[in-house]
């Protein structure tokens, strides 16, 4: 079947909007991508060509297509789309990015190594960032000052990070000049605006300084993971392993496919948990204040119902997660509304794909519409309303329609992770303060969109309960 853009026939891709020639479709984004192309998929159907720049790019946004496209077909989507900052952040050797079997063989690494930190709990680590931050709120609440939460989030999450993987933290009263927080900052600042060589190539020799910053910023956490590799390896000792770091040497070691890896591989994924693990918690972080600003019941509802579990004065750990109904559903609630990756990451055709009555070319950029599902009245009661109700009666099509961690055998490795850090921190914030707006306003809700959906920066009131 041949696709229309707009009555401009598309050799058997889906239809799609009419690209103009070097811009494609970018100029039609705005200032909120997510939602211009949540308008493209209503007008086009489940499966949309776009063309980001020179990119020819289908976008996913029917749940059933999605499933046979990751699930069933998932050999044929399992690569990445790398553009040309991509290419410079993992060279191809890192998880994020890599393809084909480089990338299986490090992701079982990883996984392996993952699944084992449950047994020896690791994610203790995390627990300690939690009640870390927590003092330092502590501090803040007994002050009176308006709190912007911005940054000590955002040290939370890379503590969470590199704690659990590297056993490293930095202070959160302490300026620091910690190369990893500097470079992820670069890293961040440098990929969260978009860059538009990645989509136009020819415009790659007016953004060199930009280009090259990255490469710094990355080329110095690479260093970093590198020589934590090297004290890791003189230090490790089998029967208490620290850290993640020791889990991965002792899959390493005991893998069958032992000669196949390399510091340099291992390194580069490592910087991964920080580029990926960095941004995406704290923003959930950030929406989860907001949200619980704008409702002042339901925050109520998640103290009460903490302290009734947990208990007024103990510290609430990962055991009382399934007894907290209530905070359970606030964060999935959180991570719906407001999903920091609003397109997953960019997914390449390995090969041509059918699929709808529509032809995938080999090469082809797929993105999953995380945002889009989850905003689909089709799916779902009111999508713009937050309401973790929703999750406790079991009312929504929740399956392939909420997917804020992608899906199939390449979705978030660090999910656990995540949800362990979103769980400690948030049941921490909420059973010892309370939030409330300075001026008695609502927050904005709406956000900002840059590589993942932000919230605009804030100050709040944070009183001790
Ligand atoms: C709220 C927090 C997070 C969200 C919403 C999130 C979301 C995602 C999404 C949508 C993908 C792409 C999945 C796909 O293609 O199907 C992904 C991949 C990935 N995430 Fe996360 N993530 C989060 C936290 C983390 C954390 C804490 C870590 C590390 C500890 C992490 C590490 C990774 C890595 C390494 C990948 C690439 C996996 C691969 O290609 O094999 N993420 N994440």
């Amino acid at each position: 079947m041949d696709g229309e853009h707009d009555g401009w026939l598309t050799n058997g891709m889906p239809p799609g909007p009419f690209p103009l020639p070097v811009l494609g479709n970018l100029h039609q984004l705005g200032k909120m991508p997510h939602k211009a192309l949540k308008k493209f998929s209503e007008k086009y159907g489940g499966l949309t060509t776009i063309f980001l720049g020179s990119v020819p790019t289908v976008l996913v946004s029917d749940p059933v297509i999605l499933k046979e496209l990751i699930i069933t077909k998932s050999e044929q989507i399992i690569d990445r789309y790398n553009s040309d900052s991509a290419q410079i952040i993992g060279q191809e050797k890192n998880l994020l990015f890599a393809k084909g079997p480089y990338w299986k063989k490090y992701r079982k690494l990883f996984t392996g190594a993952m699944t084992k930190a449950r047994t020896h709990n690791i994610a203790s680590r995390i627990e300690q960032q939690a009640i870390n931050l927590n003092n330092f709120f502590g501090n803040y609440a007994a002050s009176g000052q308006p709190l912007n939460p911005h940054d000590y989030i955002r040290r939370y999450s890379l503590n969470g990070v590199i704690d659990y993987s590297f056993s490293d933290f930095v202070e959160y009263e302490s300026e620091t000049d910690h190369i990893v927080i500097k470079a992820a900052e670069i890293m961040e600042e440098i990929l969260a605006t978009g860059n538009p060589h990645d989509y136009i190539p020819f415009l790659k020799p007016f953004y060199t300084a930009k280009r090259e910053a990255l490469g710094n910023a990355v080329g110095q956490v690479w260093t970093y993971c590198e020589e934590a590799i090297n004290i890791h390896r003189k230090s490790l000792n089998e029967e208490k392993p620290r850290d993640l770091l020791d889990l991965l040497l002792m899959e390493w070691d005991k893998s069958d496919e032992k000669d196949f890896y390399e510091d340099d591989g291992l390194a580069k994924c490592l910087t991964d948990l920080i580029v990926a693990g960095h941004e995406t918690v704290a923003i959930t972080l950030g929406w989860l204040i907001i949200f619980m600003v704008n409702n002042p019941e339901m925050q109520e509802k998640v103290y009460e119902e903490l302290v009734q579990v947990v208990g007024k004065g103990n510290h609430p750990t990962l055991h009382h997660r399934n007894s907290t109904t209530y905070l359970n559903a606030v964060l999935k609630e959180t991570l719906r509304i407001r999903t920091a990756a609003p397109l997953a990451l960019p997914r390449s055709a390995v090969e041509d794909i059918e699929i709808g009555g529509y032809t995938i070319p080999k090469g082809t950029q797929v993105l999953m519409a995380v945002y889009g599902l989850a905003m689909d009245d089709n799916h779902w009661d009111s999508p713009e309303e937050f309401n973790p109700d929703r999750w406790i009666k079991e009312t929504s099509s929740s399956d392939y329609t909420y997917i804020p961690f992608g899906l199939g055998p390449r979705m978030c490795v660090g999910m656990g992770v995540a949800k362990d850090e979103l769980y400690y921190a948030a049941s921490q914030m909420l059973i010892n303060f309370k939030w409330t707006s300075c001026d008695g306003k609502p927050l904005d809700d709406e956000g900002v969109s840059r590589i993942a959906l932000e919230y605009k920066q804030y100050q709040i009131k944070v009183s001790k309960r």
